[in-house]
């Protein structure tokens, strides 16, 4: 089986009845979702908020109930994938462009499980790009700022024309190099006038679930 399917599947198995659940956006969320609708079908009763207009489409296909903020403050398990997992469990998320949601949701979560194939754990995040979402107006401007905190930032595009995201802006994607201060850098970049979020997940991920190619699997929990 995939290595993803085999992260995303065992991490399905943490839903309890009655819970909230945050569904992520991406190839590895998307085999978590299949399995979560599979036991909606089987009879789990969950409600959940998805972090793109995709998730949320898979969602409505496979019967998942939704709801939105308006609902709820508090969700009690996210799972979504990452580009990138440091041994501190700090991320890079936004290879799928859906940072934004994923950010907001994942930080109202009390358990926020990350999934991948064991090809993103790294030493130190950088070597992926780092998805910044950023307003349209402005965006020269803005993506001169960022040239300025030493990178280099690349407009993100998709056959030919500007990506836009789920809320109507820009992605730059920003070679950083090796990141020596996560956090640090997420609030710099957030500092920029035109910048809405940027990529990097600090201190939000409770438990990393890694498939590996040869069907086996790696779990960590973070201590807090
Ligand atoms: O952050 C994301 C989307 O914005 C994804 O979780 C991330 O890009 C990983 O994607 P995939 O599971 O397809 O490898």
């Amino acid at each position: 089986m995939d290595a993803k399917r085999i992260a995303a599947e065992r991490a399905a198995d943490y839903i309890q009845d009655g819970m909230v659940v945050g569904l992520g956006t991406g190839s590895t969320a998307y085999w978590a979702i299949q399995r979560i609708g599979q036991r909606v079908q089987e009879g789990l009763r969950i409600r959940a908020i998805a972090t793109s207009n995709a998730s949320e489409k898979q969602a409505k296909e496979l019967g998942i109930p939704l709801i939105s903020f308006a609902d709820v403050q508090e969700i009690d398990l996210t799972i979504d994938g990452a580009d990138e997992v440091d041994p501190n469990f700090q991320l890079i998320k936004g290879g799928g462009g859906a940072l934004l949601r994923e950010k907001i949701v994942a930080s109202s979560s009390s358990k926020f499980i990350v999934i991948v194939d064991d090809s993103k754990l790294v030493g130190r995040l950088g070597r992926f790009p780092l998805p910044i979402e950023i307003v349209r107006f402005g965006y020269e401007a803005t993506i001169h700022k960022l040239r300025e905190l030493g990178c280099e930032p690349v407009l993100r595009e998709v056959e030919g024309k500007a990506y836009i995201t789920d809320n109507g802006n820009y992605i730059v994607d920003a070679y950083f190099g090796a990141i020596a201060d996560p956090k640090e850098l997420e609030s710099k970049l957030n500092m920029i006038p035109g910048v809405v979020e940027n990529g990097l997940f600090v201190d939000m991920a409770d438990r990393v679930i890694a498939g590996k190619r040869d069907g086996g699997i790696l779990e960590l929990e973070r201590q807090r």
